[in-house]
């Protein structure tokens, strides 16, 4: 039962927008709505709208492969990613909505000897900070994932694999549904089919609101957090930066007999497997190499990715795939974020998430509305700056970044 839900139908009001709020965010994603919720929650502040052009939850936040992990190398990123995951753990009881976390483990597979000094040197650091991760020999990696193949004679030999037990998957629309849920439950507008054309400023600088399709609506405080449109946006206050927007593609087999365990991410062979509680073999794969705002991508990346995953898991050689997908991802240099303030006064920016932010979802947004609330960054996001692309202070997870992004 849903404390307090209102018969069926939207499970958030619709309203039209008000001439004008204390704060508008850009992005109805889980990023976007979840900063709403928590700048409500926590801050006080309810004089808020997530101005969506599409629907909530339509950008990546709908549509990734829903993976969730923290076992990144630095400590700037490990704040963040752990921050999230520790949110993770209670989101569905915070929010009265089942967002179908299930830490059913993240295998990373170890194909060579540089794999295996990247993993290991990812599990010491976690370690170090608290946070789990181990290695497994092939036959430990077996044993936790039974179809996985260890044959020495592979094509793509596993040497061993780096576990982290509570990492896993979680049902992606819903936490879109469950933050915009509890947002407007706490008076936050959710506006759909409202696209942002313009950032407006005053003669200092300062923002002033941004011009929609729906007509001007003033603002003290904008919050821009579109992912793969996020550059775009900036533009729009005349601020440039350094992402790079480039389809992401996934698909699902037909569904299955339940039967495989966890998740399983191999980047020297670029894909990643999981299975949806509807029985669908979920699977990843690298990033369309071209920049590029459509939803689709190319499809040698999917029969490239169907090779890897035949190679790892013969088993599946005979499934038949259903459908393919894609979105555009915000990827910044350093495979790391952005989350901080920008040169416009009232202007904050979240993005450069690229292919891996839908497990920073709780975290981002709660450290997003910190920032906007109190105009300066949480101690746990302050390293994510925009700043660091132009001293060189760089945080590079290519590796952690994972698969070939
Ligand atoms: C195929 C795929 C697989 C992925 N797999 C994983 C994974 O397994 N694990 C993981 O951690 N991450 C994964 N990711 C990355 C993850 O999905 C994203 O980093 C994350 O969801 C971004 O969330 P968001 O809320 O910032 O963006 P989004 O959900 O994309 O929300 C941004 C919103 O902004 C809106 N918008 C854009 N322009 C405007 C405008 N002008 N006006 C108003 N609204 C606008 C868009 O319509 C969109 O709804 C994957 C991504 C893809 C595409
Ligand atoms: C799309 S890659 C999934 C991840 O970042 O764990």
């Amino acid at each position: 039962a849903l404390r307090g839900h209102k018969g069926w139908g939207p499970q958030w009001a619709s309203p039209e927008p008000r001439k004008d709020y204390d704060v508008i965010i850009i992005g109805g994603g889980g990023h976007g709505l979840g900063a709403a919720y928590y700048l409500a929650k926590e801050h006080g502040i309810t004089n808020v709208a997530v101005l969506e052009k599409g629907w909530i939850g339509g950008g990546n936040t709908g549509r990734n492969t829903t993976i969730i992990r923290s076992n990144y190398l630095y400590e700037e990123s490990m704040d963040i990613y752990e921050h999230s995951l520790k949110l993770w753990e209670n989101l569905s009881q915070d929010l009265n909505y089942n967002v179908m976390y299930s830490p059913r483990g993240v295998m990373m597979l170890s194909h060579n000897i540089h794999d295996q000094q990247s993993f290991k040197r990812h599990i010491n650091a976690n370690r170090l900070y608290g946070i789990d991760n181990e290695w497994l020999t092939p036959e430990q990696a077996k044993a936790y994932c039974p179809p996985l193949d260890i044959a020495k004679n592979a094509r793509y030999p596993i040497n061993g694999a780096a576990l982290q037990r509570r990492g896993g998957t979680a049902r992606h629309d819903a936490v879109a549904w469950g933050y915009a849920r509890g947002a407007s439950d706490r008076g936050v507008h959710i506006i759909q089919n409202c696209e942002v054309t313009g950032i407006r400023r005053d003669e200092t600088g300062k923002v002033t609101g941004v011009d929609t399709n729906r007509g001007f609506i003033g603002a003290k405080k904008i919050g821009v957090s579109a992912a793969g449109h996020s550059s775009v946006l900036m533009e729009m206050a005349d601020v440039r930066v350094p992402l790079q927007s480039q389809p992401l593609q996934a698909l699902v087999s037909e569904p299955l007999k339940p039967m495989f365990p966890c998740v399983v991410m191999s980047n020297s062979v670029h894909a990643y497997i999981s299975q949806s509680d509807k029985g669908e073999l979920v699977i990843g794969a690298g990033t369309d190499q071209y920049n590029s705002y459509s939803q689709t991508g190319g499809l040698q990346i999917i029969t490239h990715t169907l090779d890897a995953i035949c190679e790892l898991f013969p088993m599946f050689r005979r499934v038949k795939m259903m459908r393919q997908w894609g979105g555009i991802v915000d990827v910044t240099q350093d495979r790391s974020p952005i989350q901080g303030i920008t040169p416009v006064p009232g202007l904050f920016l979240n993005a450069g998430w690229g292919t891996g932010g839908f497990k920073a979802t709780p975290g981002s947004a709660n450290l997003f509305a910190h920032l906007i609330a109190r105009g300066e960054p949480h101690r746990l996001a302050a390293g994510l700056t925009l700043d660091r692309f132009r001293t060189g202070r760089l945080i590079d997870e290519a590796a952690a970044a994972a698969v070939a992004h």
